[in-house]
């Protein structure tokens, strides 16, 4: 039965398409790309998986595209990285819990789409695609309403974003204007005194081309033991690291809270980019990390980011997402403990701006100097690239 007034279109149709290369799946890059060029992992500890990424399977899934239809033929969409198996879970199970609802029934198939995968979900994948229904819901609602999403959220709080970048290249970020660089680690434990040496260089280096006061942070994509990171952290002191991200596997809550113990003050550990749910990320949050960095197409999408985030903000804790393009930005230009956005530099060797999800979408914006004025376009802003082929592996 409808909740909402006979004037609130209802939803016609769910479907879920898959793209390969690059789009959502950002590390599913060909060729020679910074982003796969022998960063530290948790599989660092088999030589044979060291150099590549891609090895082990970092790009398997490949992206999702969920496009939602109103009764009126208006589309919202939008895109995460779950693949067929994503696709899969969206149209055989997903879509039973919005289609003939109201589009403003938000929470409710939210709460529907979480509470029915529970007993094969909770995070990962599954979590990706409720991420990327919420997302796709989001963006129907702003067009319907004709209004960014950053609207239906409160509205802003600041005229403009600021960015930090990720890539192998702080150095150039600092002259595009950004106010910070986060370099992979390139080597893990496994790779003894020597690889230690090796990462402390690279970030000496670094802070020499960028000088004084620049911030320069570690991701090290949950490839570290506590003692590891320890010692890690408080040989980066002397180089000034701003912060230490993802240094643990996703479920050592334990260990996070002992690292941000121990790592020297005003070094900040982040993490949560892996996490999901307000469930999981309030392990996260009694941790007493620094900055928690959920993946809005990851963690629940919108819906679930605003939980998190308010959460957070009670616990005095920053949260500035993972990734994520306009997924993110519209979210942070409307929360005040959300001061900055990541930039995820995609070109290959982090020295020019191109758009995170580049080729995937038409009108996706980027930072100019290291900050960006969120366009006011209905919903997300962002259309489809009718040239980038799309399959649509499940019907139902
Ligand atoms: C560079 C990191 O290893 C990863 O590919 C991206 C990431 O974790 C981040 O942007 O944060
Ligand atoms: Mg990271």
């Amino acid at each position: 039965m409808a909740t909402a007034s006979a004037t609130t279109p209802t939803i016609a149709q769910v479907r879920a398409y898959t793209v390969r290369g690059k789009g959502a799946d950002y590390h599913d890059q060909s060729g020679y790309h910074w982003i796969d060029d022998h960063i530290a992992t948790p599989m660092s500890i088999y030589p044979e998986y060291r150099r590549s990424r891609q090895s082990f399977g970092i790009n398997v899934l490949g992206t999702l595209v969920v496009e939602i239809e109103a009764d009126d033929g208006t589309v919202g969409f939008a895109v995460t990285t779950a693949g067929e198996i994503g696709a899969w879970i969206v149209e055989k199970h997903l879509a039973r819990f919005l289609e003939g609802r109201p589009v403003t029934d938000l929470e409710r198939i939210w709460d529907q789409m979480y509470r029915s995968t529970l007993y094969y979900g909770r995070r990962g994948v599954v979590l990706n695609a409720i991420s990327g229904v919420d997302l796709a819901l989001y963006d129907l609602l702003g067009r319907l309403r004709e209004e960014p999403v950053y609207a239906l959220l409160g509205g802003p709080v600041r005229d403009e974003l600021q960015f930090y970048a990720t890539g192998a290249r702080p150095d150039v970020a600092k002259e595009l204007g950004f106010i910070g660089g986060k370099m992979p680690l390139h080597h893990g434990p496994a790779e003894g005194e020597e690889g230690l040496r090796k990462n402390l260089d690279a970030l000496a280096d670094m802070r020499s081309r960028v000088g004084e006061g620049f911030w320069l942070m570690w991701d090290c994509w949950m490839s570290l033991d506590v003692d590891y990171a320890t010692r890690l952290a408080g040989r980066a002191a002397e180089y000034g690291l701003r912060w230490i991200e993802e240094a643990l596997i996703p479920d050592d809550y334990w260990g996070y809270a002992q690292l941000k113990r121990q790592v020297p003050a005003g070094m900040l550990v982040t993490t949560g980019e892996h996490e999901a749910t307000r469930w999981g990320f309030r392990q996260l949050l009694e941790t007493g990390i620094d900055i928690i960095q959920p993946d809005v197409g990851w963690c629940g999408g919108i819906t679930e980011l605003l939980k998190i985030s308010a959460m957070a903000d009670a616990h005095g804790t920053m949260v500035v997402p993972h990734g994520s393009s306009v997924y993110s930005y519209h979210f942070v230009v409307t929360r005040t403990n959300s001061p900055f956005a990541e930039f995820l530099m995609m070109h290959e060797t982090a020295e020019e701006i191109v758009p995170m999800f580049a080729p995937l979408l038409l009108g996706e914006p980027v930072p100019e100097n290291g900050r960006l004025r969120v366009p006011d376009t209905p919903g997300f802003g962002v259309e489809l690239n009718p040239e980038v082929e799309r399959t649509r592996p499940f019907t139902h």
